[in-house]
């Protein structure tokens, strides 16, 4: 039987249940076995060429993040479409602006090092459930629009300093980042940023070496290549995860569609408490 009865807001079904600090979907592997990332304590970084699939990964991310409990979204997009669905409900949304990004990675790290402090004073060495404070995802499409393109030489090793900090403080205190790029090269992703992602997706790569980049030296010495995927195969990728082998895996994909029904009902989630006394549905 159904109810033309609104539920009241406590009863929403769907959203308050998930957490980041559950193991997150992302997709199938080879054998259609599901696949789930611990995104809370790794940052993650796809890579691999245009229209391989990285921001239907970073889209997955996004939309789980969106109905979890607790947590904030902090996007970065220079083509503003790919995260753009999520604008409403993010903390921030950083678009073609390097002197906004550059303040919002200031700030995620004044954040990160008073979370330190925090758990210093509190004998915790990582943010834990329980600690009530919220998990800030960052999420960025096109590393290398904010490393080489946009604003001054000055300003792209700044936010490249500041990205690192974030990547490498992120991870203990609630802050994980995710990161993309098209540009699987040395000058954006060198092996010192690369090695702080605890999770690599390499998706198509047109050549051994740029798989490597994104994997680690040596994998595609073994077998494990991106530039062995076709290039219609797009959303498959090979994935390792820190200490692991890579993997192969398809990500799920959402629509355009999907991913604008499900920010719809993450701001509808998220609306503030004024706005569910304005519907009378206040719990
Ligand atoms: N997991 C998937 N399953 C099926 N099709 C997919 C999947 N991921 C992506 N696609 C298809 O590939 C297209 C390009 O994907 P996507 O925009 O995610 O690539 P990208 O790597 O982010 O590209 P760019 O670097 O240009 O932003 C999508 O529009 C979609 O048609």
């Amino acid at each position: 039987m159904t109810s033309a009865t609104p539920a009241p807001a406590s009863g929403v079904p769907v959203g308050p249940g998930l957490s980041m600090f559950d193991p997150l979907f992302i997709g199938i592997d080879e054998f259609g076995q599901p696949v789930y990332l611990d995104v809370i304590y790794r940052n993650i970084l796809a890579a691999g060429e245009p229209g391989g699939g990285k921001s239907g990964l970073l889209n997955n991310i996004a939309g789980t993040a969106a109905l979890c409990d607790n947590t904030r979204l902090v996007l970065f997009d220079a083509k503003l479409v790919e995260l753009g669905p999520w604008r409403d409900i993010a903390d921030e949304f950083v678009g073609l602006d390097i002197d906004h990004g550059l303040n919002v990675l200031r700030r995620l790290l004044v954040v990160a090092s008073n979370r330190y402090a925090w758990l210093l004073a509190h004998r915790r060495r990582k943010l834990a459930p329980t600690d009530g404070l919220s998990v800030i995802v960052t999420i960025i499409d096109e590393l290398a629009m904010f490393s080489t393109v946009l604003g001054t030489k000055a300003q792209q090793e700044e936010f490249s300093t500041l990205l690192r900090g974030l990547v490498s403080l992120g991870r203990a205190c609630g802050m994980p980042v995710v990161a993309a790029t098209q540009r699987p090269s040395w000058d954006i992703i060198p092996a010192s940023l690369r090695d702080l992602f605890g999770y690599r997706a390499a998706f198509r790569c047109t050549s051994l070496n740029s798989s490597n980049i994104i994997l680690g030296q040596g994998w595609a010495e073994q077998g494990y290549t991106a530039s062995d995927i076709s290039p219609t195969n797009q959303g498959a990728a090979y994935l390792l995860a820190e200490g692991g082998v890579p993997r192969r895996i398809k990500a799920a994909y959402l629509t355009d569609a999907d991913i604008y029904n499900i920010a719809d009902y993450a701001a509808w989630i998220r609306r503030p408490a004024g706005a569910r006394l304005d519907l009378g549905l206040a719990a």
